[in-house]
């Protein structure tokens, strides 16, 4: 099986498993929810890559240590068994391929009954790039995911179609910003730059990504705090999608570092590229530091 097709499979189970606890647990209490989602995903994910790409190194959100110190500290229900801790981080660094994986991102939008803005990251990054990568969005129906020949969405029904990110229509442009945390220097950008713009709060990097690359909005812009398992698995789709994905100051963005934290992010068509940028770097003195 490709590295493509096992991280849509990958994604797919844990998205299973997700919508079974959500069924399991009900939302009278969101904080047994959300623990409980982040663990089971997270153990699902480093069982099934320990035992089908044994050789390879994994970073996932949940296999931190300061995650296990906290589930010890018995923070929350579903805290009793500690996650299985990620690859040490010296190993990590000198492998030449590394599963970066968000077993539940959007967590919060998880625990709200009727959402459907969450998503299983699973990327796999190899000797410098990101080499494939899967976002599913199980409350959707839907899977994004690299291939062999481009990007492609798998919806629950079976079909597979390819993914291409659209271009903007003229004069407007739909930002997707943070529901629960947009950062200022957005709203300071939609009021620089040229085009009208309307700004879409959704859950989620993975679901925010999925929306630019479905035509759902033409750009998502963050800055002020992240990690590279937020963006890893819907930057690898991104890319093979057709679309600009950077640093909001134009950077590459890069992976397997040691320092895990990847705070700002711009994904977008390349035609809408120049003028975020420019516009970003306009407001810069209204960016989170
Ligand atoms: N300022 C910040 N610092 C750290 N992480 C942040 C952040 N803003 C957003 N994130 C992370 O990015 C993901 C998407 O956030 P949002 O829905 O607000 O856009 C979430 O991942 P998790 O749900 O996996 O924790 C969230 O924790
Ligand atoms: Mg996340």
């Amino acid at each position: 099986m490709t590295d493509h097709a096992l991280a849509a499979e990958l994604a797919e189970g844990a998205g299973a498993i997700l919508l079974g606890v959500r069924e399991e647990l009900g939302f009278a209490d969101p904080r047994a929810l959300k623990d409980t989602g982040d663990l089971r995903a997270h153990e699902y994910l480093m069982a099934e890559l320990a035992r089908r790409r044994p050789d390879d190194a994994i970073l996932s959100e949940e296999g931190r240590a300061s995650v296990a110190d906290k589930r010890a500290a018995g923070a929350g229900a579903g805290a009793d068994a500690a996650p299985t801790a990620n690859t040490d981080a010296a190993v990590r660094l000198a492998a030449h391929r590394v599963w970066i994986i968000d077993p539940l991102d959007g967590t919060r939008e998880f625990s709200e009954e009727g959402r459907s803005d969450w998503a299983v990251h699973v990327a796999l990054w190899e000797n410098g790039r990101l080499a494939a990568g899967a976002v599913a969005l199980p409350a959707q129906g839907k899977t994004l995911r690299t291939g062999p020949d481009g990007a492609i969405v798998t919806e629950n029904t079976g079909t597979e179609t390819p993914l291409r990110v659209s271009e903007p229509a003229p004069g407007r442009l739909r930002i997707a910003v943070s529901r629960t945390r947009p950062p200022e220097f957005v709203q300071r950008l939609a009021e620089a730059i040229r085009p009208d713009v309307d700004l879409v709060p959704i859950g989620s990097a993975g679901a925010k990504i999925s929306a630019v690359l479905l035509g759902e909005v033409d750009a998502y812009v963050h800055a002020g705090g992240q990690y590279e398992w937020d963006s890893a698995a819907p930057a690898a789709v991104a890319l093979d999608a057709g679309a600009h994905a950077s640093r909001v100051d134009g950077a590459g963005l890069a992976y397997n570092q040691k320092d895990p934290r990847l705070p700002d992010i711009l994904v977008c068509h390349p035609v809408s590229a120049s003028t975020l940028l420019t516009g970003i770097r306009d407001v810069s003195d209204a960016l989170p530091s």
